[in-house]
């Protein structure tokens, strides 16, 4: 499968982190963690066109590092929206009109592997939208708003969902453009599918995928990279 189209909604805040900046501008080993996002998309062959999506004032930021990185592939640098799911329909509507099958990936998540996309790509290939999770390790509970415990929920049939997403395009823009008008707003964009009554098919995440949100999973991001390119050098294996 080619000619994959990819949206990288990159125009958060970063309130979390708490860097006083978009923290898809620290460093992480040396280069942005925007920049190592990017790169995964830009080594697959699978891939003809990225869109990175940023606030309007980091717009600017964001072409140095295309430029300073080198990639080819960028074909946009759009401004977002007040929400993820407002800059996601942003950066879909920037990909020409050869792009058929978008993935959606988050700026904050540089540890994918190429391995690991490729492997959720194939995988995937057959469904009109699929997602990857991961088994939580946690019990989970529901509560009320006063901390009230409702239920205790079903942790084998309970996922931690990451990005890559994969979507058929028309599916993709459909129910973007039906919640934008309905004034419906998941945290992702399968959740956006699901709301309209699509199937979204599950595939196995990866566990170092790391949304990188707080100081310390910046810290954890650091120490597997580091340990990745250990084992790279040492056998050409990674963790
Ligand atoms: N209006 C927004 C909000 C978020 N994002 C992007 O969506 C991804 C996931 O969001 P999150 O990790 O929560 O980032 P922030 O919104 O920046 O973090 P915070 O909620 O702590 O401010 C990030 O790559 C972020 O840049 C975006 O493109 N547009
Ligand atoms: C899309 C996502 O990364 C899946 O886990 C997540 O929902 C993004 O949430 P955020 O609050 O915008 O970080």
């Amino acid at each position: 499968m080619a000619n994959l189209g990819i949206v990288i909604p990159a125009a958060g805040q970063g309130k979390r982190m708490g860097a006083g900046y978009n923290k898809q501008f620290l460093s992480l080993l040396g280069q942005p963690i925007l920049a190592h996002t990017v790169r995964i998309f830009e080594e697959s062959d699978f891939v003809s066109e990225i869109v990175i999506v940023g606030a309007e004032g980091d717009i600017a930021v964001i072409e140095e590092i295309v430029t300073q990185q080198r990639f080819k592939k960028v074909v946009a640098i759009c401004i977002g929206g007040a929400s993820r799911q407002d800059s996601v329909r942003a950066g879909v509507r920037a990909l020409s009109s050869a792009i058929q099958r978008i993935v959606v990936h988050d700026g904050a998540r540089p540890l994918l592997t190429l391995e690991v996309f490729h492997r959720f790509i194939e995988e995937t290939k057959e469904y009109p939208a699929a997602v990857m999770g991961i088994p939580v390790k946690d019990t989970i509970k529901e509560i009320d708003s006063i901390g009230n415990i409702l239920a205790t929920l079903p942790r084998d049939s309970l996922r931690a969902v990451q990005t890559p997403q994969i979507f058929d395009r028309e599916k993709l823009e459909e129910a973007h453009n039906r919640a934008a008008s309905s004034g419906y707003c998941g945290t992702d964009d399968a959740s956006l599918l699901e709301w309209m009554g699509y199937p979204v098919q599950m595939a196995e995440g990866m566990q170092g995928n790391l949304k990188i949100t707080t100081p310390e999973d910046l810290l954890l991001a650091e120490m597997i990279l580091e340990n990745r390119q250990r084992a790279d050098s040492r056998d050409g294996s990674s963790v």
